[in-house]
């Protein structure tokens, strides 16, 4: 860079020079060897640029990506309550889009106006060097625009982060319709979801619409005020070689500096104006980045559990409706071994036993006990180091088979044979070896290449090979055709032998098959005990439910 400044400096120099001894000297070959100089000079100003240019551009990727990193770290991070509030569309966006306006900045920008800041000081200098008195022309507008420019950048910034939340918004929009496209086919909504995100793409392009006004206005208002600079230097000028003060080489030096400074003072005024733009728009990365939450969790440690769990009066509400307790007073204890299932309406809080169990969220009051000890007491890594969960949808990765089964053990590498016994416990090898690619068969996003038993299949392979000592199932409500079911079961029967199981059950075979029975009612616990001991009270909700559910099953 500093090559690069010093041959743009000198350059108008050189030229005054050789304007002005255009009438003294009449030699030929002293014109030509000066111009040969200054081409060896300008095609070291070129080399030095292409440097420059390389140096700055791949900083800035590499900088840009290590920050990327880091979001998506502090993303990863983040507890679940996060996730309540963020859609998963506006973080993608954010990690892809927030993030690349950070590197125009840092590389081309920050190049820019470094190499204007030198040329300014140097450009100013050298004008004061040749004409002192004409530099007073300058110094009546220099300020004027470094003003423009600083007040301008201050809207910049409040605008760049509302641009940025409108660029997260149309982000969230179209993930969400994609991510439930079949849906939106199924009832004709393409409309609806086009006019969506037009909504979105509506407002965010009002708000870069009106910056781009103001950036506008800042880049007419500041050339106006160069050239005004520029008609007055050579009007005064003018008078100055008429006084033979000035020669007519240092006056087309002077202006050619005063337009590289007066330049350069515009393109500082820019990036500060960009620089705000910036910081705007990437307020929340960093604020993200900074969260304690963010911070790497503590290690697992090497916990062992025999799987008793119990809830002592526990009260919770969800963060986003914290005047609603979704849990009230929940108190239950559960024996190592043991299977419970429960059961309850609709938003009676089966599934939030499940997420306080797993740590997704902590309780507002009370405790939860694993072998005795408070949850709070230990790492939230150690106890989920002990737990395993089989969802009702099963999520899969779009890797491949052995890559899915194998994600139940992060803190170390699984070998072939240990994912190969998992599956043969789940009933999923002979499946699985029948693909062409077999281990290696990649399951599609979501594991759309996938029935719903084989995928069920492979996530209780997922959870064998965790071995854990309390196992969370959430029990498909949707049924699959009697043959899978029953290797589904099957491969079930193997999971829970000898560990603490927790059904989130909604099926009569399952519950009554269970040791103990909770029964939720609106975020209480109504009743426990066996089927037998439960069905015996009549006016319980157990009984209502199961009458409720035979009639049902009955009518189908
Ligand atoms: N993330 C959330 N944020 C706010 N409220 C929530 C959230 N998840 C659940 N709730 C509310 O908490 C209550 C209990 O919900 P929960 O999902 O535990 O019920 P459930 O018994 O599992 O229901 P279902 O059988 O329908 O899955 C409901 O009123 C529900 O609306």
């Amino acid at each position: 860079m500093a090559i690069t400044v010093l041959i743009q400096l000198a350059y108008p120099k050189a030229l005054s020079y050789f304007i002005d001894n255009i009438g003294v000297r009449n030699d030929m070959a002293w014109f030509s060897s000066l111009a040969l100089i200054m081409l060896g000079v300008l095609a070291l100003q070129a080399v030095a640029a292409t440097a420059r240019y390389y140096i700055f551009e791949s900083t800035g990727y590499m900088i840009v990506t290590r920050i990327r990193r880091q979001l998506y770290a502090a993303l990863i991070a983040q507890p679940i309550r996060f996730y309540d509030k963020h859609h998963v569309g506006e973080l993608t966006n954010r990690l892809t889009a927030d993030v690349e306006i950070l590197h125009d900045t840092l590389t081309m920008g920050m190049a820019v106006s470094l190499r204007c800041l030198c040329v300014f000081i140097g450009g100013v200098a050298m004008l004061l060097t040749i004409s002192p008195v004409l530099c007073l022309m300058l110094v009546i507008f220099l300020p004027a625009t470094l003003f423009i420019g600083k007040m301008t950048g201050k809207v910049y910034r409040k605008r760049a982060s509302l641009m940025q939340d409108g660029q997260a918004e149309c982000g969230k929009v179209a993930q969400e319709h994609f991510s439930n496209i079949r849906l939106v086919h199924a009832f004709s909504q393409q409309r609806t979801a086009r006019a969506r995100y037009a909504g979105a793409t509506g407002h965010a392009l009002s708000l870069s619409v009106s910056s781009s006004a103001l950036f506008a206005l800042f880049r007419g208002g500041s050339s106006f005020l160069v050239y005004l600079a520029l008609l007055g230097t050579l009007w005064f000028g003018a008078r100055l070689i008429g006084q033979g003060v000035l020669s007519v080489g240092d006056l087309t030096a002077f202006i050619l500096y005063a337009s590289m400074v007066t330049e350069a003072a515009g393109a500082i005024g820019e990036f500060w104006n960009a620089w705000m733009r910036t910081i705007g728009a990437t307020e929340w990365i960093f604020k993200v980045i900074n969260t304690e939450s963010a911070q790497e969790a503590a290690p697992a440690g090497d916990l062992h559990l025999q799987g008793r769990l119990a809830f002592e009066d526990v009260v919770f509400a969800y963060p986003e409706r914290p005047d609603t307790p979704a849990l009230n007073g929940i108190d239950f204890s559960i024996a190592a071994g043991e299977t419970i299932a429960l059961v309850g309406a609709s938003g009676a809080g089966k599934s939030t036993i499940a997420s306080l169990i797993l740590g997704f969220y902590q309780p507002e009051r009370g405790s939860i006990l694993f072998d005795g000890v408070d949850a709070s007491a230990m790492t939230l890594a150690g106890i989920r180091s002990k737990l395993a969960i089989v969802e009702q949808e099963p999520s899969l990765f779009s890797g491949s088979i052995f890559e899915n089964i194998a994600f139940a053990l992060a803190e170390r590498d699984v070998t072939l044979d240990e994912v190969k016994a998992a599956a043969r416990l789940a009933y999923a090898h002979d499946f699985i070896s029948a693909f062409p690619d077999g281990y290696d068969t990649v399951v599609g996003e979501r594991g759309a290449q996938l029935s719903g038993g084989q995928k069920q299949r492979i996530a209780i392979a997922r959870a064998l090979l965790r071995d854990p000592r309390i196992l969370i199932l959430d029990e498909a409500t949707s049924a699959l055709d009697s043959a899978s079911e029953l290797q589904v079961q099957r491969a079930l029967d193997t999971l829970m032998q000898g560990r603490t199981t927790i059904i989130i059950a909604h099926r009569f075979s399952t519950i009554v098959k269970a040791d103990r029975i909770l029964v939720l009612e609106q975020g209480r616990l109504a009743q426990q005990g066996t089927h037998a001991q439960l069905v015996a009270q009549q006016d319980g909700l157990y009984f209502h439910l199961m009458r409720h559910q035979l009639a049902r099953a009955g009518r189908e």
